[in-house]
Parts: structure tokens; sequence; C-alpha cells
């Protein structure tokens, strides 16, 4: 089975490495257009051969598309004419944008999936074994992919541990901005507010794990996540929006004194954690 990954970094590094350890049966042909990350998935066995071009990748019977969410629109534009076979997933962060502009002639080959999983680390060195092991997928527009192509995602991502959720890629994006993008852009304005306020020697000695634990993702790639802001705007604006008016209302009950009801506030909080744990 010949498997082309178009980008190296996290999770296309840790696709090649789950997919290794479940069977010897893949090929893996690599294209990336950061030429250190080429050369480190090779030492680091991510991938068998690397290429140069979309072209050489025609002959995979899987290409997966492991790149920002705009450089996926784009490439899936130049792939042109695939052999009967083939199916092409990608594995971006926003599925709606990317969903309605895959070209219609190739549409059956594609597979939108965004697997719910990953770190703030980010390149080949990144890649994780483990990484998709008992994590959930999300397959988006499933009815405009082939019937071959939605077996051969189902199967694989089953083959790696992970279970599979569908639903349509618009209602995924509001979901996804609630739960994902929201809490990241939360992260970057906490960092940047923290840094404008106290020196980087108060920053070492005082921090504890609850702002470590919020500020991790602060280390995320930002030209990732500029492109996913970008494609999903809207449902991130009103995620803002409503969390914006969750933080008035703190501060407002600061403001006024009102403590029962500010603790009454924390207590509906803390009841999330009865439904994540
Ligand atoms: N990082 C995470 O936790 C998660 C990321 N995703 C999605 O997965 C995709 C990949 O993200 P990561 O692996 O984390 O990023 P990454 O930054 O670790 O890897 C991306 C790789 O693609 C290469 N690249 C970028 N544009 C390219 C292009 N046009 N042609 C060829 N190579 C190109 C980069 O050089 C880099 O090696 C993104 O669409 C992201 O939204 C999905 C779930 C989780
Ligand atoms: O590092 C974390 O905790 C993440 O939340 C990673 C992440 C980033 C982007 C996604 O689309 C999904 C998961």
């Amino acid at each position: 089975m010949k498997v082309g990954i178009v980008g190296l970094g996290l999770m296309g590094g840790s696709l090649s490495l789950a997919l290794k350890k479940h069977s010897k049966d893949y090929y893996f042909i690599g294209l990336d257009h950061n030429e250190l990350h080429c050369s480190q998935a090779l030492q680091l066995g991510l991938v068998d051969e690397i290429c140069t071009s979309t072209e050489a990748l025609k002959s995979c019977d899987i290409i997966f598309l492991s790149i920002p969410v705009d450089g996926i629109i784009s490439v899936s534009q130049q792939l042109g004419p695939l052999n009967d076979r083939c199916t092409v997933i990608d594995l971006g962060s926003t599925k709606e944008k990317i969903s309605l502009s895959i070209p219609s002639d190739i549409r059956h080959h594609f597979v939108a999936a965004h697997p719910m999983t990953g770190t703030e680390k980010f390149g080949p060195t990144a890649a994780l074994e483990d990484l998709y092991t008992d994590k959930v997928v999300v397959l988006c527009d499933l009815e405009k992919s082939g019937v071959h192509q939605q077996n051969v995602a189902k199967k694989l991502f089953t083959d790696i541990g992970m279970n599979i959720v569908c639903m349509d890629a618009k209602e995924h994006d509001r979901h996804a901005a609630f739960i994902s993008h929201m809490p990241h852009a939360i992260s970057y304005s906490l960092a940047n507010s923290v840094m404008a306020q106290e020196d980087s020697k108060s920053i070492v000695a005082l921090a504890g794990g609850g702002f470590k634990d919020m500020s991790r993702i602060a280390k995320s790639s930002p030209n990732m996540w500029e492109d996913i802001f970008r494609q999903n705007k809207s449902n991130v604006l009103e995620a803002i929006n409503s969390f914006q008016s969750e933080l008035k209302k703190c501060q407002k009950m600061v403001e006024n004194e009102e403590w029962e009801t500010l603790n009454d506030w924390m207590r509906e909080a803390n009841t999330l954690h009865d439904i994540l744990d």
C-alpha cells in the first residue's frame, strides 16, 4: 500500500508512525516545502522516500494532506485527475471551506477528517506513535465521498485505534470554534496579557500549575492557527463574544462585591468536569 503524506509535521508524522506500528505493508512517500523537515522525516523513519511535486503522489493508494488549512485548499486544487482507487484524506482543523472548495470532478476521492487530538508542538520531531490511539476523529460530509474512499478512511482510522464520529462540516466548525479554537485564542491572549505586565524573572519564579496549564497551547504554531482563525472567522468571533460576556459577568460580580453570586457562578463551572472526567 503506497501512502503519500503532504506535510511532514506533528499530524502527518504521527500518522506514519501509527500506521507503521499497525502494519509493515505501507510504503510512505513524503512531500514538504521545508527541506529541513524532509531530511528530519527521512532520518526519523517517518517516510521511505521524499518527492518534490504532487505529480509523484499520483500512484499512491492514499494521500494525506497534513498541512495548514489554507494549504489544504490550494493543494487539493492542484491535484488534478486521480486514479479510480485513490483516497485523499485531509486532517485540517476546519472543515466547511475545505469540503466546499474541493473541485467537483475529484470530490468523491476526498474524505474530510479532523482528528480531535494534537499537541502544541510542531514539525517532524514532534511526531508521536500513540497520538491517535483511543482518540476521536470527526469525518465530515461523508455522503460526498465515494463508497470506496469512505471504507478506506473508516478502516484506516479504526486500525490505528480511533473512534469515528460523523457530522456535517458546518456543524463541525461551530463545535470546533467553541471547544478548540476559542481556547487557543484565550491562551494566546493570556500569554500576551501576562507578558505585558510581568517581567520574565517574575513569571519564571511565580508561574504555578494553573498558569502553565492555561498557557501551554499559546506555544502552538502561528502559521497553523492564522489559517484556522481565517477559515472559521464567523464561528470564532461568536465564540469569543460568548467568552467575553462570561468574563464581563465575572468582572461585574467582583466589582459589585456579589460574592455569593460569584460563588454560584464558579460552582456551575465546576460541573464541566463532571462531564469531562
Ligand atoms: N497540531 C495539532 O494539534 C492539530 C493539527 N491539525 C491540523 O493538521 C494539519 C497539520 O498540522 P500539524 O501537523 O500540527 O502542523 P506542523 O506545522 O507540525 O506540520 C505541517 C508541515 O507541513 C509543511 N507545509 C506547510 N505548508 C505546506 C505546503 N503548502 N506544501 C508542503 N508542505 C507544507 C510544513 O513545513 C510542516 O512540516 C493542519 O491543517 C492542522 O489544522 C488537526 C488536529 C490537531
Ligand atoms: O494541544 C492541545 O491540547 C490541542 O487542543 C491540540 C489541537 C489543536 C488543533 C486541533 O484541531 C485539535 C487539537
